[in-house]
């Protein structure tokens, strides 16, 4: 079963066509990148998996349902940008940004029950912050912040993972600490991630998929046909695509 499929899919701000007759599909277990130039579209394509943006034409299909129909969206987990632009004095508490993620499951009145509040260690356990669970986010390091995300999103144990360029600001070790979770969260729980990112170099090492983005076509590729080399000879030459297409 694909986890998720996207077919013939265009998008238009106003007049601008921003993604145009993309089709793409992922597996249970897959890592894939987005990689591309800024404004290619990939950041558009994201919002249409999430449903914060309807395609124009054709359709995206998750867990082989269209996604104008997902009614559970605890089954997809996202981490958009904009954490980074998280307000540092935030007042509230790391059980607190992790159980806003859990008011579904908290009934009417908002109580905290055992089982949730396990749920919620469960979840800093997986990013080995559970001594963290009653500090104040704000006062927390970058790469603790982003750790706390990832938990926030698994708490409510996604299926598919959306990841939109959220290194973006973190030092290298917060980086290497991200991919190592995410990497055990791909390959010990069998979660699908997909993670827009402009470290290509260092997201190839990782995804068993890659897809580059240019002016708003996607051309996907198995990590073993990529070439980093050409993807930077690509992008120093925009007028070329920046690779052929193998079969897909
Ligand atoms: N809300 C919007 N209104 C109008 N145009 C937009 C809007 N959001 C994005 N665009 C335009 O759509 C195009 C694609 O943007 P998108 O954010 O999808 O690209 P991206 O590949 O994610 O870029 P980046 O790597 O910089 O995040 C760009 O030309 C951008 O300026």
């Amino acid at each position: 079963m694909n986890v998720l499929k996207i077919e013939h899919v265009d998008f238009s701000y106003d007049d601008e066509k921003v993604v145009n007759d993309v089709s793409l599909s992922f597996r249970k277990g897959d890592f894939a990148a987005f990689v591309g130039p800024n404004g290619s579209g990939k950041s558009t394509l994201i919002k249409m998996i999430t449903g914060n943006l309807k395609p124009d034409a054709g359709e995206i299909k998750v867990f082989d349902q269209s996604v104008d129909k997902v009614k559970d969206w605890t089954k997809i987990g996202y981490i958009s940008q904009e954490v980074r632009d998280f307000n540092q004095s935030f007042p509230a508490t790391v059980r607190e940004i992790i159980a806003s993620n859990l008011y579904g499951k908290m009934g009417l009145i908002k109580v905290m029950t055992s089982s949730l509040e396990s749920e919620i260690l469960k979840a800093l356990k997986l990013v080995d912050m559970e001594n963290f669970i009653n500090r104040k986010i704000g006062n927390l390091s970058g790469g603790q912040q982003q750790r706390v995300f990832i938990a926030r999103m698994m708490v409510n144990d996604p299926e598919l993972i959306l990841l939109d360029e959220p290194l973006v600001g973190v030092d290298i070790k917060a980086q290497d600490d991200f991919y190592q979770i995410i990497g055990d969260i791909n390959h010990n729980l069998g979660k699908t991630v997909i993670m827009v990112s402009h470290d290509v170099n260092l997201i190839s090492m990782q995804a068993n998929k890659i897809v580059c983005f240019e002016e708003g076509k996607a051309y996907p590729h198995k990590s073993d046909d990529f070439s980093y080399d050409h993807y930077i000879e690509g992008l120093r030459d925009t007028s070329i695509r920046i690779l052929p297409e193998h079969g897909h």
